[in-house]
């Protein structure tokens, strides 16, 4: 079997295009644009192309784009105090402050000093408890691209069975949760999880989130499965290259012999984090202008 490559990217450039258009409207609506404020502290070059093309997509989508960069040696208290203006800024709906932070920081400190209702990554303990109990509120925006994704393809995930990869905050337990929340039947697999392979094996769906170059083979796929593969690895440069590849946590070649869907990297889910982002911006802009959020996007 050829696997067919979910094209993240097309899916995210639509969805983009749809909130762009509702943005248009809220402004029309609302007499002001969406905005969202992202907050980089430090000079991590990865970080920095992220916040770049966020900012681009952003202002593309006919919203506000407030960037915010931070020297490394920034205190935690100023970007307190920072985070405390973005939440009383009316101009702002959306906060993100850039993960990883410098590690003098307490990244934690500074998620539960944001607004919930601007917690657009969804990663306030807030929105995690509401994400929990199956309340209205933002989900982190990697996860619900994974389940556009999945959705798109599949239809109805109703009692498939599905192996998440990865437990973090950000990506793994909350795409647990959603997988839950559609009716799968969900494991979730760690680094202490034993024979990994025969995990892998059961499933319909695989989700992998753990940030290790070409770790998931071809050999642990059940044949025909569905495959999200959320990594984002820079291989070390080949000679006469000067950047390395990108590459997931899939072995993809060999994979998409086996798998009957899968997402490429670069091009599946990343782009797709993005145009969630912009989404739960315009979500947010709705509910603090005391407007109803559009269906549909
Ligand atoms: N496409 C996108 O938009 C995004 C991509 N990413 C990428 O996704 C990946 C994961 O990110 P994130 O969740 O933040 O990463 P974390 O490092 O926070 O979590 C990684 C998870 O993988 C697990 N793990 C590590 N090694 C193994 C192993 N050998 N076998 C099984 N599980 C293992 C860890 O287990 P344990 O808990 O036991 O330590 C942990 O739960 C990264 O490549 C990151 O760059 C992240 C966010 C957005
Ligand atoms: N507060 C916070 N929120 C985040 O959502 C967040 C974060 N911090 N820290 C870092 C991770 C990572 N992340 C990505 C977003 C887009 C791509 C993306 O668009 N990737 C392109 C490739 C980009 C490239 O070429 O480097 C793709 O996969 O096609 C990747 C990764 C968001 N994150």
């Amino acid at each position: 079997m050829v696997a067919e490559t979910i094209d993240g990217k097309a899916f995210a450039a639509r969805l983009r295009e749809r909130v762009g258009e509702a943005a248009a409207r809220f402004e029309e609506k609302a007499g002001r644009k969406a905005g969202l404020a992202v907050v980089l502290v430090g000079e991590d070059p990865a970080s920095q192309v992220y916040v770049r093309s966020k900012g681009k997509a952003t202002l593309a989508a006919s919203m506000n784009s407030f960037e915010h960069r931070l020297e490394a040696d920034t205190s935690q208290d100023d970007l307190l105090a920072l985070v405390e203006r973005l939440n009383a800024d009316d101009a702002v709906d959306g906060i993100l402050v850039q993960l990883p932070l410098p590690a003098h920081i307490d990244a934690q400190a500074v998620i539960a000093a944001i607004d919930p209702d601007k917690d657009v990554d969804g990663f306030h303990v807030t929105n995690a408890g509401r994400l929990a109990v199956g309340q209205a509120g933002f989900v982190p925006c990697t996860p619900m691209g994974c389940m556009m994704l999945l959705t798109d393809r599949l239809g109805d995930l109703s009692g498939l069975d599905a192996v998440v990869i990865g437990r973090s905050n950000i990506v793994g337990k909350p795409m647990a949760q959603l997988l839950l929340d559609a009716n799968a039947t969900v494991t979730i697999a760690h680094s202490r999880t034993r024979d990994l392979a025969a995990v892998v094996r059961r499933a319909d769906i695989v989700v992998a989130a753990v940030g290790r170059a070409e770790m998931v083979k071809a050999e642990w796929l059940k044949p025909g499965a569905t495959v999200i593969d959320v990594g984002i690895n820079r291989l070390p440069p080949a000679d006469g290259e000067e950047k390395g590849r990108l590459v997931g946590d899939v072995d993809y070649g060999p994979a998409s012999q086996v798998a009957s869907a899968i997402t490429p990297v670069p091009g599946g889910v990343g782009p797709m984090t993005i145009a969630v982002l912009l989404r739960n911006t315009l979500v947010a802009a709705h509910r603090n202008a005391g407007l109803t959020a559009p269906e549909g996007i």
